[in-house]
């Protein structure tokens, strides 16, 4: 930063806004026209702030208390200019805002940033450019601004290409200019028409007036409706309207998967405005998991930061709620146990919940598009909300070993084998690498389904539902697996036949093997059995009855949430003709043998090996002698 005569300062965008500027410049190119939809809408959320710091500090109105957003263009000096009587900023702001992106995760999301065009803008999408939007149609933009309240106005000047100057400057009160020097090829923007039909498209809801200069009497002219969407009536308002106003609010590109707008009347009285979108945004699991709803009491916005007004396993939620029995002066703090507000979020629960349901049964395809974005965050309900836990499990939708799509618990549960007493499933991090789990070799020779589970929450949920309709959950990975008892669709001379003498023979070699196996291991796992679970694969890992999942042991210890995890059981396959050749030499050396089987077991379980050079030692000494 460096400080000239003139009391200009120079500042460097952050990085981050650099390479944004860039994609937003080039490839949104065919959506240019929403530039005046983020700009409006900033200007409306700087009038709604201050409309609410002066609830409690009626001086920073002086000078008008009615909000207005104005328009004008020039196109001879081909200019463009959005001017707001809200908030504005100081000049700590001017910098802070607008030239950084404050929002949490924002580097991470920038990383994702590719520059391939088609998969930035949806990635854009979830993001929402706002301000910066201003460089796709102008190559340069000055902003001056005046906080409310304050007497010194600053201006900020950039091209955006990579630094802008902040000096001061004077702006007759308070609010915010923004005047656009537009590109050559930028011009169709000039005109009131478009300027008009721009307006009417994406801004019609802004519940201030957006007024365009011009000369004669019909000017200043507004431009749009200036009502309050939620509070008209339904049949006055069209599926456009709802999405424009869905983008404003939520600040994304997406469309809503689905609207609720509801007004309750009743022992309290609210109205909503609510939308489910489709697409995640990219600070869905950010740890402080806030929603973004906004409460507004009596038409004036109040905050979107009233964590109590819906539970954090909704907060995909965006939109809007209207109270009528909250005072106007509530401050936020107030809001905090608010019997009010518990009221509204337990309504507010109920019809998203039941919406949920209606969808799941009536919209089957696009249900799963959302339950695929949104389902690991109601999941959270299932342990957060135990009031809400069986309309939540019907709601749950899993992928599994035998379809292609998704299965729901009562699906799964209707197509259960005879015998089968216990929903199967699998934990782990992705459904690739699951699918591959020598635990499944079992559960796929009978075609049992088992149910894969891939989100992180399913550790948490699990454990404290146990049941769905009766049924235990049972992780394929974790106690003894009794698959005899399930008739499957094993074929017949696949069958294993325990009566012949020969396998009485070779059990008994196998028993023996266990043993060996056992004393070799010693205290490095917990006991050595036979498995039921396995046709191809030698061996493989188990967690015992009661103790914990194998998935879950190891999210902990990379969280550094567990230091040592619990020994495990080795299960070993006695029809592999690695076991058969093993049994019949088992009065033979089998330390090196066993400390093979469980490192084999411990890389197809994704875990590190606890003494790597012991296992390359092995590993050579056995290769040595088979080659030699
Ligand atoms: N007209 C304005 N008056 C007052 N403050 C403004 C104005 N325009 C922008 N700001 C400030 O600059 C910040 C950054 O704006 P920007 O549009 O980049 O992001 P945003 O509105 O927070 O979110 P999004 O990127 O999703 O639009 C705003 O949060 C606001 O604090």
């Amino acid at each position: 930063m460096a400080e000239t005569a003139t009391k200009t300062e120079k500042h460097s965008f952050q990085a981050e806004v650099g390479r944004l500027l860039d994609i937003v410049a080039n490839a949104l190119y065919s959506e240019r026209e929403i530039f005046l939809r983020e700009l409006i809408s900033n200007a409306a959320d700087a009038c709604d702030r201050l409309r609410y710091q002066a609830l409690t500090e009626p001086a920073l109105l002086d000078g008008g208390a009615e909000f207005q957003i104005d328009l004008s263009f020039d196109e001879d000096a081909k200019t463009l200019t959005i001017s707001d009587n809200g908030s504005g900023m100081t000049k700590e702001e001017l910098v802070g805002n607008l030239g950084t992106i404050a929002r949490s995760g924002t580097s991470n999301f920038v990383s994702q940033l590719s520059g391939d065009e088609k998969k930035d803008v949806s990635l854009i999408g979830q993001f929402g450019v706002g301000f910066y939007a201003a460089f796709m149609v102008a190559d340069k933009v000055d902003v001056i601004s005046r906080r409310a309240g304050e007497d010194t106005a600053w201006q900020w000047i950039s091209d955006g290409k990579g630094d802008f100057t902040v000096e001061p400057a004077s702006r007759d009160a308070r609010g915010t200019t923004i005047t656009l020097h537009m590109k050559e090829d930028a011009a169709e923007f000039l005109s009131e028409p478009r300027i008009a039909n721009i307006v009417k498209t994406y801004s019609d809801h802004i519940p201030f007036p957006i007024k365009i200069a011009g000369e004669g009497e019909d000017y200043p002219k507004q431009l749009n409706a200036a009502a309050a969407l939620w509070t008209r009536n339904k049949s006055e308002i069209d599926e456009q309207q709802y999405k424009e106003f869905y983008h404003h609010v939520s600040h994304s590109f997406d469309d809503p998967w689905a609207t609720l707008h509801f007004r309750a009347e009743g022992v309290i009285e609210y109205a909503g405005l609510i939308y489910i979108p489709t697409m995640r945004p990219f600070d869905l699991f950010h740890p402080d998991r806030k929603s973004k709803l906004k409460l507004y009491v009596k038409r004036v916005f109040i905050t979107d930061e009233c964590e109590d007004l819906v539970p954090s396993w909704l907060r995909f939620l965006r939109g809007v709620i209207d109270s009528q029995d909250l005072p106007l002066n509530v401050s936020r703090e107030m809001l905090q146990n608010n019997p009010v507000v518990a009221k509204i979020r337990s309504g507010l629960v109920k019809r998203v919940v039941g919406e949920l349901s209606k969808k799941a049964e009536k919209e089957a395809d696009t249900y799963t598009t959302f339950w695929d974005a949104f389902g690991p965050v109601l999941k959270e309900g299932v342990y957060e909300s135990p009031e809400h836990r069986d309309e939540l499990m019907k709601l749950m939708r899993f992928k599994s070993t035998s379809r292609e799509g998704w299965v729901s618990l009562a699906d799964y549960v209707a197509d259960m084998k005879e015998g089968q007493e216990a929903i199967y499933y699998i934990s782990g991090d992705d459904q690739d690498t699951l699918s591959r789990s020598p635990q499944l070799e079992g559960f796929a020779a009978k075609g049992i389904e088992v149910l894969y589970m891939t989100d992180p929450v399913d550790e948490f949920w699990i454990p404290s539902v146990g049941e769905f309709d009766g049924k235990a959950l049972k992780s394929v990975t974790r106690g003894g697996a009794d698959l005899s008892k399930i008739k499957g669709a094993e074929k017949e001379d696949e069958k294993k036949d325990d009566d012949s003498a020969d396998d009485k023979a070779a059990t008994e070699t196998v028993d023996a093997l266990v043993t060996a196996l056992r004393e070799a291991l010693g205290d490095s796992v917990k006991d050595v059995r036979k498995s039921d679970r396995l046709t191809s694969s030698p061996c493989c890992l188990v967690a015992d009855d009661g103790e914990m999942d194998m998935h879950l042991e190891r999210l902990l210890k990379q969280h550094k949430q567990l230091e040592q995890g619990a020994p495990r059981i080795l299960e070993i396959n006695p029809g592999h003709v690695l076991i058969k050749a093993l049994a019949g030499n088992a009065a033979g050396d089998v330390k090196d043998a066993a400390y093979l089987l469980l490192d084999q077991a411990r890389i197809m379980e994704g875990e590190p090996l606890p003494d790597p050079a012991g296992f390359a030692q092995r590993m050579t000494s056995v290769m040595t002698k088979a080659m030699g």
